[in-house]
């Protein structure tokens, strides 16, 4: 399969030495527009890649800042194909490596075929399919690389090492390490088998291996940055943008915390 962004971006920031940062949000939170807009403010803050979840009525693994985006994004009328229009206006303007974060239900009742072929043309790069079991993964697997998309996949502390092995082999992009049991939100500290588990992924795969779920302070992304390549921020950054204003002042001041966190782990 042809290199993505996604494969360009960590092949760049490891000849640099360098630790990713990896910033989530709900795609139409506030709205579709400003999506647009946060995706670009959050490129000029050093951001690598763009998770962008698509929303959907019962996100099960999330907790409640992103279960609550995602219920703004739904009200405010974000639909799957507004959701490829907004894509494809953040493509015009930057190229910064994009995930879907999705839910197999809307895809299941859209097509997945379709769907997915739609993401590509918008200018997705990859897919993480987060409630999509591994003995099920083929087809969806086939389809993603038929259009030129990673696979990302995600391992968690229950995740046993025969699993963490037959997982590897079927992920590209990069593997997600979930650093804690439960659903995603900020925590006060990171989870205590973190280092642990991302140890154990490397034990399998020479892939990236990014590190999730419970960071929200600077010195936070820092630690987690220590532990592994790269460093997934959530819903601290759908807080920062939902609990200032709307308007060029607050956004700013939202993409200044991001900036913040990023700082933190670019240091390492
Ligand atoms: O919110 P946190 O704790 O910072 O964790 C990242 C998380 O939000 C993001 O990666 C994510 C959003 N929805 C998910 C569902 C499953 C796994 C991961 C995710």
């Amino acid at each position: 399969m042809k290199k993505t962004r996604i494969d360009r971006k960590f092949a760049d920031l490891k000849k640099q030495g360098k630790k990713g940062f990896i910033a989530y949000l709900s795609a139409g939170d506030p709205n579709l527009e400003d999506t647009v807009d946060i995706v670009l403010r959050l490129e000029e803050a050093g951001v690598d890649l763009i998770e962008l979840g698509l929303p959907f009525s019962d996100p099960l693994a999330d907790g409640r800042v992103n279960q609550e985006a995602a219920t703004r994004a739904l009200d405010a009328g974000s639909t799957f194909d507004g959701v490829m229009a907004c894509v494809a206006k953040i493509r015009e303007q930057s190229e910064i490596p994009m995930i879907f974060y999705a839910y197999m239900n809307p895809l299941l009742s859209r097509g997945y075929e379709a769907s997915i072929r739609a993401a590509a043309e918008a200018g997705i790069d990859g897919f993480l399919l987060l409630d999509l079991p591994l003995e099920e993964e083929a087809p969806y697997r086939k389809a993603l690389s038929d259009n030129g998309l990673n696979s990302i996949k995600l391992i968690t502390p229950t995740t046993p090492d025969e699993r963490i092995e037959k997982i590897v082999k079927r992920a590209n992009g990069f593997i997600y390490c979930v650093s804690r049991e439960g659903v995603t939100g900020v925590q006060d500290e990171i989870a205590e088998g973190a280092g642990a588990l991302v140890q154990r992924i490397k034990d399998h795969s020479a892939q990236t291996v990014a590190l999730g779920f419970g960071i929200g302070t600077p010195d936070q992304a820092r630690d987690a940055a220590g532990l592994s390549d790269a460093v997934v921020v959530g819903s601290a950054i759908v807080n920062a943008f939902h609990n200032n204003p709307h308007t060029a002042e607050g956004r700013a001041t939202a993409a200044a915390f991001v900036k913040q966190m990023v700082d933190a782990v670019k240091a390492v």
